[in-house]
């Protein structure tokens, strides 16, 4: 990475695959004010609209934290507490999981929480992070990702964490774990998820040289399920959540949690432990420097 920061190099090709190189800007999206009716509630907090059909079962919770919806501790709050109140919901059977910010689904991990702040904020960073993951992977609903735009390092986590990803087939789009390019080391659950995904050699190329993938080439080694137009995501996640819904929930729950409880199961056994990892691993100087770097070519946009 250090090496790459030196050359400022955009892209790095492995096969058909880059490392990501953005391009666009983003206006500020306003926030969607709540409504009700008989059958559709809407909830909107700062960070995430969420809109439940209990007519359906279906819940669609589009992340808006504008411009590019990073994860910081009061987004990944948000999204806990939203994830949680959708299970204890019983008028909720599935969740939809998008983007309201354009060409964006997420740019993950909010950066500025991970750079010069104090190992006590580190500490609840880090703890919010695991919160989050714990919550999406071991869901007891269906989850699909819309993934309706790029969705680097932490927004590619939550798309694998989901059960099924549904990617706009856009050309401009990437996704992938790219924690390498930035110094920084994805954690073993991180890791878990994706051999979960794409399986061991695909993710031992992926991880190492933080590759990005189009849409097309996420595909191909099924980091995604499907492409559809960008204009019709929302639909073909409805219609799809649909043929999802058709399974009795206590099997399919059953099937889930049986598939992904050894993996939750290992970040549960030793939380406290990687939470110490990533404090002091985060507060290097040598790592604080590379996010440093990181923060700086992305200003001049030559990330
Ligand atoms: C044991 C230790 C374990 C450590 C593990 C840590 C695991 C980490 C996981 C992560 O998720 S790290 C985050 C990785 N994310 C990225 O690398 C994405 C970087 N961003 C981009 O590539 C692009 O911004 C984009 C998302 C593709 C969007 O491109 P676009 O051209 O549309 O917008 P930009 O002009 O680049 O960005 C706008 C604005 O947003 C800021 N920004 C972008 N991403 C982040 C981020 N992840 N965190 C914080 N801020 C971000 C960017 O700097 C711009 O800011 P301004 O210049 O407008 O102030």
């Amino acid at each position: 990475m250090a090496a790459v920061l030196r050359r400022g190099i955009k892209f790095i090709s492995f096969g058909s695959s880059q490392v990501f190189s953005g391009g666009c800007k983003h206006g500020k999206t306003s926030t969607l004010s709540s409504f009700s009716s008989s059958n559709r509630n809407s909830s909107s907090s700062s960070k995430i609209k969420v809109d439940l059909d209990s007519s359906t079962g279906i819940a669609v919770m589009k992340f808006q934290n504008p411009p590019v919806n990073s994860m910081n501790l009061e987004f990944l709050t948000e999204f806990s507490i939203g994830l949680e109140k959708l299970e204890l919901d019983k008028s909720c059977r599935g969740v939809i999981l998008t983007s309201a910010q354009p060409k964006i689904f997420s740019a993950g991990l909010d950066i500025l929480d991970m750079y010069g702040k104090t190992p006590e904020h580190y500490e609840e960073f880090w703890r919010a992070v695991q919160d989050m993951w714990l919550k999406l992977y071991g869901y007891s609903k269906i989850t699909i990702a819309a993934i309706n735009g790029s969705s680097p390092a932490g927004g590619c986590l939550v798309s694998m964490a989901s059960d099924y990803r549904i990617m706009a087939d856009n050309p401009r789009y990437r996704i992938g774990l790219n924690e390498t390019q930035l110094g920084i080391v994805a954690p073993f659950w991180f890791k878990d998820t994706m051999v979960n995904t794409v399986g061991h050699r695909t993710t031992e190329l992926s991880l190492q040289f933080g590759l990005m993938y189009s849409p097309s080439d996420a595909l191909k080694i099924g980091l995604v399920d499907q492409l559809v137009p960008e204009e019709n995501i929302l639909s073909t996640a409805t219609e799809t959540m649909t043929k999802w819904l058709d399974i009795p929930d206590h099997a399919r729950e059953i099937s889930k949690s049986m598939l992904r409880k050894p993996t939750v199961d290992r970040l549960l056994a030793s939380r406290d432990a990687d939470i110490k990892n990533f404090v002091s691993f985060i507060a290097k100087d040598s790592i604080q420097k590379s996010l440093g770097l990181y923060l700086t070519m992305l200003k001049q946009r030559k990330v």
